[in-house]
């Protein structure tokens, strides 16, 4: 027997059913494969060249949207056949939604399926062409280097505005790369101080011992090392902005001093014994819950108060979609100049797969697969360049049967992983305390 040249998978829970459309597909020439449930089908999607996919909907377990949606991300290129006995237009909906070309209901004849089988080939080639349906988006927003067109967006460009020429310290407090950095620039730069220095201390990364001696300066002779007198961080501000990123890591013993700089306006370099007057702005920024570190006694509350004037919390990526799409477009725009890369595109398809995503690092993890993705692609972004773990994944039927208890320990794992095993941030992201995260995960 010589054989078409397409190779088709036909998927259905029903073995008569599986045996009868082989049979006509064999009618037909084609050569084909058959999975009796959605795994089985993803296994053979992996390994053999398909063709064209034929699936039934009602299956146990994972049923055939799943398997559509799933090979419609990964496969974009295999077009897609729905066979079904009880067809309701919400299932067709359902079923094109997640990139079925075409469906029929069983019983068919053998002509009807060989029509449609014919039909869905031809639509995929159209597809393909059609499928270069680019970005096209308002004009960004912009405000001090910020980009976003959401209405938490406008809101928090409103505060800047309010707060930048006034004196009160700001406390910026939001997941890791939600752009609390970014919004401290934007309030200085904005400022009539933006001429003025704008210093960045990353509280958590100077070594406790140094700290003291690097935010406040210290004199010669006054610790081992200390070989000349120096100034320290807040006397480099002088005049401008300084920004304690992180400072819930800050050490109890340099929360007393800073609450001291705060009221009474002046420094005690290490080793002096007069102080000396300062004037800075002071903006900070946490990932860590401050309020819950105030109740444990880890972050002193006179302090708390002291840098809170103001609260601005940013709010994390997934939960401001308008700003997702925004962003996409920033850093194509941004990637694509910066590689002499003239307009890259992006498929529809592969801005709902990052628009689904739910972007645990927010902004900045963002920033890295759009950057990457600008690199991979020539001219136009398509699916194909979508990491893997972005696209849509069908838990297998293992990983869907386990008790509640083993998902929350898994989801823990999961998110830990994304923070690089900082507890603190996990626990916030699951709002848990830490306490119970660490019970979780015994
Ligand atoms: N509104 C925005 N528009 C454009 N780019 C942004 C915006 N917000 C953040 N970014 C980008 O996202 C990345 C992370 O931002 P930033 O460092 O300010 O976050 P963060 O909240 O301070 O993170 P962390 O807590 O980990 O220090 C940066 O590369 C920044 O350029």
């Amino acid at each position: 027997m010589t054989f078409k040249k397409e190779n088709i998978l036909v998927v259905d829970d029903n073995n008569d059913m599986l045996d009868l459309i082989q049979r006509q597909l064999k009618s037909f020439n084609y050569r084909t494969y058959k999975a009796s449930s959605v795994n089985e089908a993803i296994e053979i999607l992996k390994s053999a060249d398909i063709d064209l996919l034929i699936s039934d909907l009602n299956m146990p377990n994972i049923n055939g949207i799943e398997l559509l949606k799933y090979a419609e991300e990964h496969f974009p290129a295999i077009p897609k056949l729905v066979i079904s006995g009880i067809l309701s237009v919400y299932n067709v909906v359902n079923a094109m939604k997640s990139g079925a070309l075409d469906y029929l209901t069983k019983p068919f004849t053998s002509d009807e399926l060989h029509k449609t089988i014919l039909d869905s080939l031809k639509k995929r080639t159209l597809a393909c062409k059609d499928s270069t349906n680019f970005l096209n988006l308002d004009n960004e927003k912009s405000y001090g280097g910020l980009t976003g067109n959401s209405s938490q967006f406008r809101d928090l460009i409103e505060t800047i505005k309010r707060v930048k020429d006034t004196k009160a310290n700001v406390l910026i407090e939001g997941e890791s790369g939600t752009g609390k950095e970014m919004i401290a620039r934007a309030i200085h730069f904005t400022s009539k101080l933006a001429d003025q220095p704008f210093i960045v201390v990353n509280c958590g990364g100077i070594p406790e011992n140094l700290i003291e001696s690097e935010l406040f300066g210290h004199i010669k002779g006054s610790f081992t090392g200390a070989s000349e007198n120096r100034i320290g961080l807040f006397q480099s501000a002088s005049g401008g902005t300084i920004f304690l990123d992180e400072i819930g890591d800050a050490p109890l013993s340099v929360q007393v001093k800073l609450l001291r700089v705060i009221q009474e306006k002046e420094i005690l370099r290490v080793g002096a014994t007069k102080p000396e007057k300062i004037d800075v702005r002071i903006l900070c920024a946490t990932n860590s819950n401050l309020e819950e570190m105030v109740l444990k006694g880890t972050f002193r509350e006179d302090l708390y108060y002291r840098i809170n004037v103001i609260t601005i919390r940013t709010i994390p990526l997934r939960d401001r979609k308008e700003d997702l799409l925004t962003l996409i477009n920033l850093f194509i725009e941004k990637y694509s100049l910066e590689y002499n890369k003239s307009n890259v595109q992006i498929i529809e398809k592969a801005i709902e797969v990052l628009m689904r995503y739910s972007w645990p690092g927010n902004i900045r993890e963002l920033e890295n697969v759009i950057h990457r993705l600008v690199i991979m692609s020539d001219d136009t972004i398509t699916l194909d360049h979508i990491p893997e773990n972005l696209k849509y994944h069908i838990p297998s039927s293992d990983t869907l049967f386990k008790p509640l208890k083993e998902h929350e320990k898994e989801q823990i794992l999961k998110v830990l992983t994304a923070v690089n095993n900082n507890k603190t941030k996990a626990a916030q992201i699951l709002q848990i305390d830490r306490k119970t995260l660490n019970q979780k995960i015994l």
